[in-house]
């Protein structure tokens, strides 16, 4: 056994499917035994943001480990931002790099792809990953690849792992798989105790739940706790989807202002919020019209739990959720049925009417119901506000980090690591950046369909600032692109056509399916409308 295939048993023994990469002639030999080896397919894409948002996508949808793989300096380091979101938003995202070898560094000349020094790379991962290594020593290479990927699956964060050419074939011994960290099971016992008490006592208790519910594997536990407890459901903004594939209903998704008022108040006026591995972020609480009393809610997230002034450390999520159920198990559930998300029934396609991003909730609605549910993955930009307004669905986005680029590799990660055919939600700004992996889809025949929502406008920011005039990016022509990508390409302008678009892609197999929806500059989702309309009070209030 060599560095590269105890590496590659390591990740397939910790749930990674895939690698998603681009090599470099640092990262040549080991990318010849990922091949060689196939105990992990690789899927390389054509620009390493597109590497990472893939294999950071496949990572969420699977709940285990994302795997990246990428020459040294250039690759890794076109690789940031990527990695950065995924650290953000709680992603088990793996990064192997290149390097390079003893010999080389040396030699004292300057070698290329090297920034400042041959150390530099490394520095500057330790700022968006939760730990790193560089594989240098056969000897200590085991227990240090198992050290950083158990502190990637515990931490859910990204983690580096620098494989320096000369090392890949050295002899190494397995990886071991190291225990999950101990945590003290009166503690969890004790916390459970006060939670239910909290919610016993309280008039209006409402569950919360956001993104480290899927994270860490959650969601079956979480539906069944709000089946004993019978209290309602919501999501975050960033948890949108969650629980969607369990019987348990949803009641809707916090947007504070931005949202539905019933579910505002839900939440708002709760005396006693369970929030279950929520981010305590701008976009998940930014416009809320009243702040939620963190003295009166259960904060469980990032492995500890706080109850009102009550801390208790090293608790992880599925730690409390274990002693919660062993409490609950026998409760009979509550008469009466949980709240659910009333699907408003979108307004008839009238034929020829100009298309808004509401027309194409609408039709997506329609789409999803008649062909069953399909995977979405977002990228930011009005598409993302409009795929709120959808049925709760498994939603892949970037709604916290809120990078653009992440829709098209995060929707070929998802067909890369499931085989399921997902529904793509991108901008047309946002398209420009990354919209071109499409071209990959004909190697791998995946076949995802793809709206892009053509405004000729980076419209999010138009709406702040509509007297600018460098929000306006111009008419591209997209659909035309599509053939010469490999797939197939349609321009609709009337909500006949794009009903008529949608349900042709439906029945077309083999490659992607483009759907360029031509929207007027200044037509908003209802969603993103009260957003900003939130957001602009919002600074009223603070003067800014
Ligand atoms: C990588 C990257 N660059 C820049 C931004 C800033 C930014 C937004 C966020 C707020 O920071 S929203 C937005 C415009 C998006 O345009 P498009 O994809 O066409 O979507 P839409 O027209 O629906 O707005 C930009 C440039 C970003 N979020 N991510
Ligand atoms: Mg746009």
């Amino acid at each position: 056994m060599n560095i590269a295939l105890s590496l590659l048993n390591a990740l397939a023994a910790r749930g990674a499917r895939e690698i998603f990469g681009i090599p470099g002639d640092f990262a040549l030999p080991f990318f010849r035994i990922v091949e060689e080896s196939g105990i992990l397919p690789l899927y390389t894409l054509s620009h390493e943001p597109g590497v990472g948002f893939a294999a950071d996508a496949a990572a969420r949808f699977n709940g285990k480990l994302g795997v990246a793989a990428v020459t040294y300096g250039a690759g890794a380091l076109n690789l940031i931002n990527p990695v950065a979101g995924a650290y953000a938003e709680r992603s088990p995202l793996v990064v192997i790099s290149g390097a390079p070898g003893a010999a080389e560094v040396r030699s004292g000349v300057l070698l290329h792809h090297q920034v400042k020094t041959t150390d530099s790379q490394f520095a500057i991962y330790r700022e968006i990953t939760c730990a790193q290594t560089r594989l240098d020593d056969a000897a200590s290479a085991p227990a240090e690849i198992a050290r950083v990927l158990h502190a990637c699956q515990e931490q859910s964060r990204p983690v580096l792992i620098e494989v320096p050419r000369d090392m890949v074939g050295a002899s190494c011994a397995p990886v071991p798989l190291l225990p999950p960290t101990p945590h003290d099971p009166e503690a969890a016992a004790a916390c459970a105790e006060e939670v239910l008490a909290r919610i016993a006592g309280a008039e209006r208790p409402v569950m919360l739940v956001d993104i480290e519910v899927r994270r860490y594997g959650q969601e079956e536990r979480v539906a069944e706790l709000a089946r004993r407890l019978g209290i309602p459901v919501i999501t975050t903004f960033m948890g949108r989807g969650l629980l969607a594939e369990t019987d348990v209903p949803v009641a809707g998704t916090y947007l504070g202002i931005a949202g539905d008022p019933a579910i505002s108040a839900l939440v708002e006026d709760s005396d006693c919020v369970l929030m279950l591995g929520v981010l305590l972020c701008d976009t998940n609480f930014g416009v809320s019209s009243r702040q939620i009393d963190m003295r009166r809610a259960i904060y469980a997230a990032d492995r500890q739990v706080q109850i009102g002034y009550h801390h208790y450390p090293q608790l992880p999520l599925g730690a409390l959720l274990e002693a919660l159920l062993a409490l609950v198990r026998d409760l009979q559930p509550p008469h009466g049925r949980l709240p659910a998300e009333t699907a408003t029934l979108p307004p008839p396609l009238v034929d020829d009417a100009r298309i808004t991003p509401n027309d194409i909730a609408a039709a997506l609605a329609a789409l999803l119901r008649e062909h069953g549910p399909l995977p979405i993955a977002a990228d930011m930009g009005d598409c993302l506000f409009t795929a709120m307004s959808m049925a709760n669905t498994p939603l892949t986005a970037p709604g916290y980090y809120a990078t653009m680029g992440f829709g098209v590799p995060a929707g070929l990660g998802i067909q890369g690591t499931t085989g399921q055919r997902p529904l793509i939600l991108v901008g047309d700004g946002a398209f420009q950046m990354t919209g071109w992996e499409l071209g990959n889809c004909q190697r791998y025949g995946w076949d995802p369909i793809v709206v892009v929502f053509n405004n000729a406008s980076w419209e999010m920011l138009r709406v702040f600032q509509p007297e600018s005039q460098f929000t306006a990016i111009g008419e591209w022509r997209f659909a035309e692109l599509a053939a010469g990508l490999g797939g197939h390409g349609v321009r609709v302008r009337t909500r006949r056509e794009l009903h008529a678009a949608l349900f042709a892609a439906c029945e077309r197999h083999g490659c992607f399916s483009l759907i360029e929806v031509m929207l007027e500059p200044g037509q908003l989702s209802s969603t993103l409308q009260r957003f900003v309309t939130g957001i602009r009070a919002a600074r009223t209030r603070q003067g800014s």
